[in-house]
């Protein structure tokens, strides 16, 4: 069972943005998805979410057609997170989060639909907040309740475009592993568009960088890394480092902060270069 993309072409207008894209991600994999500003990630994702529809192409999972299936069995399968996401303000995160389960629920929500919205709030940190209206969160409390309603979904292919993007530190990373952990422990397949690269290829175990609306790079994050692709994709020279913690990408022209062994001494400063 896998999420299967073929052929997928897709225009806005006379603009052609995804060049007939052939894509597949095995069942309970967390892909990747890179590519600088505007080649198509989130376009992408949205074909898959059927929030845009394909002018050529294929999209299914477990070989069935998830373009053509009726709109509540998509939904059963594929939960999307976007970017940002309109919501009634005055619902609270747990109002908003149990939204996840309306492809589940029959005529009202049960014991079960309820403890899976409390699992996706606990699991996202928002235990303190659930009872608040969402005109009162953060941007980045905002954009932990979209991932914890995509997570009450309880989908097999869970799509992400940038949920980081607003997150600190700690909620990135703690956002990653939670979504590397649906994948290894329910199998479900995740598909993640993101800019970070490190933290790509530490949590993901499929790359797929994307340039102008077409893959240039598919596998496993060692081997998708290429420095010469990544230069010429981003247009900056970039090293990429094999190291015991994994693949890691710089640019090469980032110099060492100043204190650190290498880095030229700072102005007035006594010494630039740790003492050992
Ligand atoms: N609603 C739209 N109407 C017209 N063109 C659009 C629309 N949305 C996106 N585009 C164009 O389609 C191309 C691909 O955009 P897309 O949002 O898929 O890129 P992306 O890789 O997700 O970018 P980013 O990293 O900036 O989020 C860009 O050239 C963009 O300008």
């Amino acid at each position: 069972m896998s999420l299967d993309m073929a052929s997928v072409r897709f225009a806005y207008r006379r603009n052609t943005v995804l060049q007939g894209v052939d894509l597949s991600v095995a069942e309970g994999g967390f892909c990747a998805l890179l590519g600088p500003n505007g080649s198509g990630k989130s376009t992408l994702t949205k074909i898959i979410a059927r929030v845009l529809k394909p002018a050529d192409g294929t999209v299914a999972f477990a070989g069935q057609d998830l373009l053509a299936a009726p709109r509540r069995d998509h939904a059963r399968v594929v939960a999307y997170v976007p970017q940002s996401g309109a919501a009634p303000f005055e619902q609270t995160v747990r109002e908003a989060v149990l939204l996840g389960r309306t492809p589940h629920i029959g005529l009202r929500p049960t014991r079960h639909d309820r403890e899976v919205v409390d699992d996706a709030v606990d699991r996202l940190g928002l235990t303190g907040l659930r009872d608040r209206p969402l005109s009162q969160l953060s941007g980045g409390q905002a954009q932990r309740v979209l991932i914890a309603r995509a997570l009450a979904q309880q989908p097999r292919v869970l799509l992400l475009d940038e949920p980081t993007s607003a997150l600190d530190l700690r909620y990135q990373i703690e956002t990653l592993q939670i979504v590397r952990s649906v994948t290894r422990e329910e199998g479900v397949t995740a598909l993640i568009a993101i800019h970070d690269l490190n933290h790509a290829a530490h949590f993901c175990d499929q790359i797929v960088l994307l340039d102008g609306g077409r893959i240039v790079a598919d596998g496993p994050p060692a081997e998708a890394y290429d420095p010469a692709v990544l230069s010429r994709v981003y247009g900056l020279d970039v090293l990429v480092n094999h190291g015991e913690n994994g693949v890691e990408v710089r640019p090469s022209a980032l110099e060492p902060a100043p204190g650190v062994i290498g880095a030229p001494a700072a102005a007035g400063a006594r010494t630039a270069v740790a003492a050992r």
